[in-house]
């Protein structure tokens, strides 16, 4: 098997190899930390070796309830927010044919937002159609999987009976506590475990990521695959590579590029820049500091975007997620006419025209002042995205250590819910 490989050599035009060594000799130690378990936020490292120790007891469970889900309905509704959902959400749009929503799709999200016409057209949908649940909420409190998971069960108690729901109901939750652990436990729902030591956004490859990936009928064990392959080679000298875009991000922040662009080529990958931009702005973004995630969906954003990238202000920097070989093939037909003045492109394949325009964004960009990283994948697979996740979990724990903040809790999200609960009325949150 390939690997997932970094390209930096468009940074050092900005940023010297002598400041990246000063960002590499902070990462070298950071990794230390974590591997020695003496970095701030220790409590959370269960992600570090997590893909080695998913034994195949519980890949077959996974496997076993997927199945059962996939056989008794149409649709798996996957209830959950941020870490609950933004893994299995970014492996399903990666995996999934553009059109297969077209065709009728298996897994439909909630829970990841409180609109009341998202729910009221997805209970539209679901009415009379064969559906379950798999609720997704590590605390079992979060008001957005809470309101929807209320909602839904209600109308699938309503549709099918209660002992018919319960079989339905799949709950991914605290091995003892919370509100959602309590309730499954009463109802007698089938539950799986987010194991204590894995924040939401590191839970990926749990059964936060790899159930829903299941039901949509991908494979687990591929992503899982790829994953413990990386951790694997990230105890030799593979380190390096999570290392190295820690260390090129932070010498890059250190001088004023304070946004990250993750840019893809494809479509396919806009849900990977979503689960990335959770990783690393709820790890970074605190104490005043930090690397502001954004992404872009290029060649579509380069006509909207584009112009800011290319000459806007320059404090910006892009790491483009840039896939070598395409799953299909298709080329440019020839048109007697030519009236579009396309000709020139005809016989080549579709791909090499985005490759084209991939690089001569990098070249303009990199004119502009926006310097620019590289992570190739080889292959659009479920064994990729498993080396990806894990690349970019391990860099993400380095880069927060070379900046000093915890990188595993997440303090600033409770700001809002406060608000929130003091506007509703919740009980105990009058004072505030
Ligand atoms: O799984 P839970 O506890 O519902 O939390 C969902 C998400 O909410 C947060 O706690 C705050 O956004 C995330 O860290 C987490 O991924």
């Amino acid at each position: 098997m390939d690997r997932i490989k970094l390209d930096y050599s468009k940074v050092l035009s900005f940023v010297g190899e002598e400041e990246i060594t000063v960002q590499r000799e902070k990462a070298t130690k950071a990794l230390k930390d974590l591997e020695d378990g003496t970095c701030k936020g220790s409590d959370f490292l269960g992600w570090l070796d997590l893909p080695v120790h998913i034994t195949d007891d519980e890949l077959n469970r996974i496997s076993a309830c997927a199945n059962k889900l996939r056989e008794q309905t149409d649709v798996v509704v996957i209830v959950g927010i941020g870490g609950s959902y933004l893994g299995a959400k970014a492996v399903i749009e990666a995996m999934s044919g553009s059109f297969d929503a077209y065709s009728g799709t298996k897994v439909v999200f909630a829970g990841n937002n409180v609109s009341e016409d998202y729910l009221y057209e997805l209970q539209a949908f679901l009415k009379d159609k064969k559906f379950g649940i798999c609720v997704i909420s590590k605390s079992g409190t979060t008001t957005e999987p809470a309101v929807a998971f209320r909602l839904l069960k209600d109308q699938l108690i309503e549709q099918e009976g209660v002992a018919v729901a319960r079989e339905r109901i799949v709950a991914i939750t605290d091995e003892k506590k919370g509100a959602l652990r309590t309730m499954s436990d009463r109802e007698g729902y089938e539950t799986f475990v987010i194991p204590d030591n894995v924040g939401g956004r590191y839970s990926v490859l749990t059964p936060v990521g790899l159930l829903p990936v299941a039901i949509a009928g991908f494979d687990v064990r591929a992503l899982v695959k790829g994953a413990v392959d990386m951790r694997a080679y990230s105890k030799g000298n593979g380190a390096e590579l999570s290392a190295t875009y820690a260390a090129v991000r932070n010498a890059l922040y250190e001088k004023g590029y304070v946004i990250e662009i993750t840019v893809n080529f494809n479509p396919k990958l806009h849900y990977v820049a979503e689960w990335w931009k959770q990783l690393y702005g709820e790890s970074e973004g605190k104490e005043n500091k930090g690397i502001f995630p954004a992404s872009v969906d290029f060649t579509t954003d380069l006509h909207s975007m584009g112009q800011y990238i290319q000459e806007g202000r320059r404090n910006l920097f892009e790491t483009v997620l840039s896939i070598d070989k395409t799953k299909y093939s298709l080329q440019v037909p020839c048109d007697a006419h030519d009236l579009d003045k396309l000709n020139y492109l005809a016989g080549k394949c579709v791909d090499e025209v985005n490759k084209m325009a991939e690089l001569g964004t990098q070249l303009a960009h990199v004119d502009g002042g926006v310097p620019n990283i590289r992570v190739i994948i080889p292959e659009l697979t479920e064994y990729y995205l498993g080396q990806l996740f894990y690349f970019y979990e391990l860099a993400c724990g380095i880069s927060g250590g070379i900046l000093g903040v915890n990188t595993f809790d997440q303090p600033g999200v409770e700001a809002y819910k406060n608000n929130m609960f003091m506007l509703l009325g919740k009980p105990g949150y009058e004072k505030k």
